[in-house]
């Protein structure tokens, strides 16, 4: 299945038998086969040190390969232009260097300024860009940098690598900086805003809960640049490929499940004798069981209400999530 799971989709960037060498004879990564499908997202996790930015940094061209290919869109990353290829590459790094004497909006603005965006269009599009990220820009705009909290400023981050509209974002460690609350804020929104753009997102993070989390497909570097693992998080739970990949996965997997275990209807209790009074605000049928366990516990009430569409389908209890994770264990069992 693809990202979308629709119609098989393009492969976007492909790297076939890519290796890197440091000069002092570091091997980073080592004949490395890599696709990812136009509009997914792509996590690249593993331990410190492990080549997951030099991997990244290798598609953008910041790192030449020593062998193997790079294609973006068919076309091979070494022959092009290293200015014209960053053109259609996003990049967002946790520290996200923004001009600290200038204002969020002139930040933002860079950009399209630089592709040759008059001012007046370039401050309309560095507005809309940080609405979409989630930053009012009448409060915004006019600060700077340091004005700023963390969370705020990587919003910032992305909004400025998603100014010049590129097809490809790739992000290194883009929430490392941010406290777990607002992290988890964060991925959900990106999520969602990747879903709504179909950008195509290779991400690095070395936390295996938000490859989980993010990932349409993760892939699991071990120590000297191998690819340990590439398959949906699902598949990594259930079927980890070595003892490697089972150890980074841990222990606490069976939790990590309810971030890709759907709700089912089978799940659900009845409508029938519930009162809206007794419902919490209702979730929709394709949300985790991570999700429905989120809204569960922020709720004042017992059960949340399941929507498929516009039609509710039942209820949702505790006891309704519990099944579900035990249904979802004794099916990889
Ligand atoms: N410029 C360089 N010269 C020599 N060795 C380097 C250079 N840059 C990185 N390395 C080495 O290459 C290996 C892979 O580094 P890389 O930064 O890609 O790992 P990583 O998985 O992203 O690590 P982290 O999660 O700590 O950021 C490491 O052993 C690192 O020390």
């Amino acid at each position: 299945m693809d990202a979308t799971g629709s119609a098989p989709a393009n492969v976007m960037i492909r790297l076939s038998g890519v290796g890197k060498r440091y000069d002092d004879g570091t091997v980073a990564v080592q004949d490395l086969d890599l696709e990812v499908l136009e509009g997914e997202m792509v996590v690249l996790v593993g331990p410190s040190g492990c080549g997951k930015s030099t991997t990244l940094k290798m598609i953008n061209r910041l790192i030449e390969p020593s062998t193997g290919t790079i294609e973006i869109d068919g076309r091979d990353v070494t022959t092009a232009d290293p200015v014209e290829l960053r053109r259609g590459i996003g990049y967002v790094i946790q520290q996200i260097g923004l001009f600290p004497h200038q204002k969020i909006i002139t930040n933002v603005m860079t950009v399209p300024l630089l592709y040759g965006e008059s001012k007046a269009t370039a401050r309309a599009r560095a507005t809309e860009l940080l609405e979409l990220v989630g930053l009012d820009p009448a409060l915004h705009a006019e600060r700077y940098p340091h004005q700023l909290s963390g969370g705020q400023r990587q919003r910032v981050g992305v909004a400025r690598a998603l100014a010049a509209d590129p097809p490809v974002l790739l992000m290194d460690e883009p929430f490392g900086a941010v406290d777990p609350v607002v992290r988890v804020r964060l991925q959900e929104e990106f999520l969602r805003l990747q879903r709504d753009l179909g950008k195509t997102v290779v991400m690095v993070t070395h936390d295996i809960d938000e490859a989980v989390r993010m990932g349409h497909r993760v892939a699991v570097f071990a120590e000297g640049g191998r690819l340990a693992q590439y398959g949906t998080p699902a598949e990594l739970l259930a079927h980890p490929a070595d003892e490697f990949v089972a150890d980074f996965v841990g222990s606490e997997k069976s939790l990590r499940r309810l971030s890709v275990v759907p709700l089912r209807r089978e799940h659900l209790e009845p409508m029938d004798g519930v009162s809206a009074g007794q419902l919490g605000a209702a979730i929709d049928l394709d949300t985790s069981l991570e999700g429905a366990l989120v809204h569960l516990l922020g709720s004042d009430k017992s059960m949340v209400g399941v929507r498929e569409g516009v039609q509710f389908v039942g209820v949702l209890t505790p006891a309704g999530v519990h099944r579900a994770l035990r249904a979802s264990l004794a099916e990889q069992a």
